[in-house]
């Protein structure tokens, strides 16, 4: 008898994970098994992927399991690393309420981010306290093809270059990382964010992911964009002490972004999870090679 793994397929805005549920961390999953199981012919199919781990039972977590039973172990659906997502964790959340693990209300989740604060709500919006910003000093430029822009570095736990411009159409077919300069800015990899004006603390962007390539949708994306935005905008908090709020269109649906004056980030948007099944163990490790 083969052994058969759970997964469940979900989203938020459109930004589409597999959810690997692994309380003890007894799934191996190197980054060749992620990427089979991300693949969107010949595996599941995600933009990423969350393993669904209990914070005592992950090296990465032990640390922040007094306060946060369960880590999203979030790879990109490449197979890489990254330190935050911010759709994920709304998923991860109802994925936890889903299984009984969380009620409609308070949770917090560990990441390597750090841990979040999330609460679910009755209207079945997830907001999630995604932190402080870093804005790394340096000029950094981002290309498409023959038009460039100056882009801003946002750090959200994970790295962001924001690009101010006038159409979403310029970005091209992001089918390939936007080129940057200097070359050297982001050595290991950046996240790509361009942006349009919609109206007043309303603005739309696709995104580049690192890891993953163009999304319908990226959380911590938006957050970098309502802090670059609100810097542009002559509204940031810690200056005028009063929260800014903006409205981000993704390509996936909207999120809504509030800084606050002491710098801590609220993103509010869905989390849906759509499908859920099982997969044999020995079909991953043959796709995984
Ligand atoms: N989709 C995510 C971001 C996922 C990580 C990113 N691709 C990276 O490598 O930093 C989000 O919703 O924040």
């Amino acid at each position: 008898m083969s052994t058969r793994i759970a997964f469940l397929k979900g989203h938020g805005t459109e930004n589409d994970f597999v959810i690997v549920p692994d309380p003890e961390n007894a799934i191996d999953l190197p980054p060749s098994a992620v990427a089979a199981l991300c693949d969107r012919r010949a595996g599941i199919g995600g933009d990423g992927l969350l393993h669904v781990v209990r914070s005592a039972a992950h090296p990465e977590a032990k640390d922040m399991a007094a306060e946060a039973e369960w880590f999203m172990d979030y790879r990109n659906g490449d197979g890489s690393i990254a330190e935050m997502c911010g759709n994920g964790v709304r998923v991860f959340a109802r994925y936890l309420q889903r299984a009984g693990h969380a009620t409609e209300g308070d949770l917090a989740i560990a990441t390597r981010g750090g841990v979040k604060r999330v609460h679910l709500a009755k209207n079945g919006d997830v907001t999630v306290g995604m932190g402080k910003a870093r804005l790394p000093e340096g000029d950094v430029t981002v290309s498409v093809g023959e038009r460039s822009w100056p882009a801003r570095n946002v750090n959200m736990g994970n790295p962001h270059a924001v690009a101010f411009v006038a159409d979403l159409a310029h970005a091209g077919n992001l089918y390939e990382p936007p080129p940057f300069s200097p070359a050297s800015a982001y050595p290991d990899g950046v996240n790509v964010e361009f942006v349009v004006d919609r109206g007043p603390r309303h603005v739309a962007l696709r995104v580049h992911e690192r890891g993953a390539g163009e999304t319908r949708s990226c959380g911590t994306g938006a957050c970098a964009v309502a802090v670059a935005t609100a810097r542009r905008d002559g509204a940031d908090p810690a200056v005028t002490g009063t929260p800014s709020t903006y409205t981000v269109d993704v390509p996936g649906g909207t999120l809504v972004i509030t800084e606050l004056p002491d710098g801590e980030i609220e993103m509010t948007g869905p989390a849906v999870i759509v499908a859920e099944g099982e997969f044999d163990a020995t079909w991953l490790t043959t796709l995984a090679g």
